[in-house]
């Protein structure tokens, strides 16, 4: 379970999570809204250790992940906004880079299989000629090499086709109930966080959100 207690995050005087509580359980996949710097890419900064926050804890598998940061990023997968993959590189060799990086091993097979469940299949192909939901693919299917418990999604699914949209979304609840992951994602694409998460959390002063998401028979969650 991942357990965030009164997290606050400040830059400067700027306060910009405040006092954030709110807790998940596996197999649960949870949307996080907000409008642009309402705060959700600093939450999931925090949470994948990468920033500290001001005031307030943050349990996995209850371990304070600010005092056990290594042992709890081998728990975490996280996919940043910007894709972050080698361009010259082929699917094949991007996977393999980043399985030696890995603190698990994975055979060859196993690295092609998880790029097969998100039906991306160009293993030759170098990353460069492929469509930017392919590289979203790639990115995501390089995050779950080392079979992380708690993934961090940050807009996966940002200016790609609707197609690629669905079956990533069909990927990630098949991730959260048949392996108890917990996925947190954000998404300004208000229809595929109603379809998608189990419980959505709002970021922010602009009450538009919770507003917006008020009839979508969801559990709302607002900071
Ligand atoms: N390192 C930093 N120093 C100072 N301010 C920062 C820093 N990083 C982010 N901020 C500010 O914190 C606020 C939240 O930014 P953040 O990127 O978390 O928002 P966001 O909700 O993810 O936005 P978007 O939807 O545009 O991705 C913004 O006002 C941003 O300018």
């Amino acid at each position: 379970m991942l357990k965030v207690t009164t997290l606050t995050k400040a830059y400067g005087k700027k306060t910009v999570l405040d006092q954030i509580s709110f807790s998940v359980q596996p197999g649960e996949i949870i949307g996080l809204v907000g409008e642009n710097g309402a705060g959700k890419s600093t939450l999931l900064n925090i949470l994948a250790t990468l920033q500290k926050p001001t005031n307030g804890s943050i349990h996995l598998h209850d371990k304070l992940c600010q005092k056990e940061k290594q042992s709890i990023r081998k728990a975490i997968g996280y996919v940043p906004q910007d894709i972050a993959i080698w361009e010259e590189f082929t699917v094949e060799e991007n996977m393999i880079f980043f399985e030696k990086l890995a603190w698990k091993k994975l055979e060859i097979k196993a690295l092609r299989q998880l790029c097969l469940d998100m039906a991306l299949d160009k293993w030759k192909e170098p990353v460069k000629t492929l469509s930017g939901g392919m590289k979203r693919k790639l990115n995501l299917a390089i995050s779950l090499i080392h079979d992380p418990t708690l993934l961090l999604l940050d807009e996966p699914t940002v200016g790609i086709d609707l197609k690629s949209r669905k079956e990533i979304g069909a990927y990630l609840r098949e991730l959260a109930s048949a392996q108890g992951k917990m996925i947190l994602y954000t998404s300004h694409d208000m229809d595929e966080i109603i379809h998608l998460c189990d419980r959505i959390i709002c970021i922010g002063d602009d009450p538009f959100y919770e507003e917006i998401l008020i009839d979508s028979g969801k559990e709302i969650l607002s900071f």
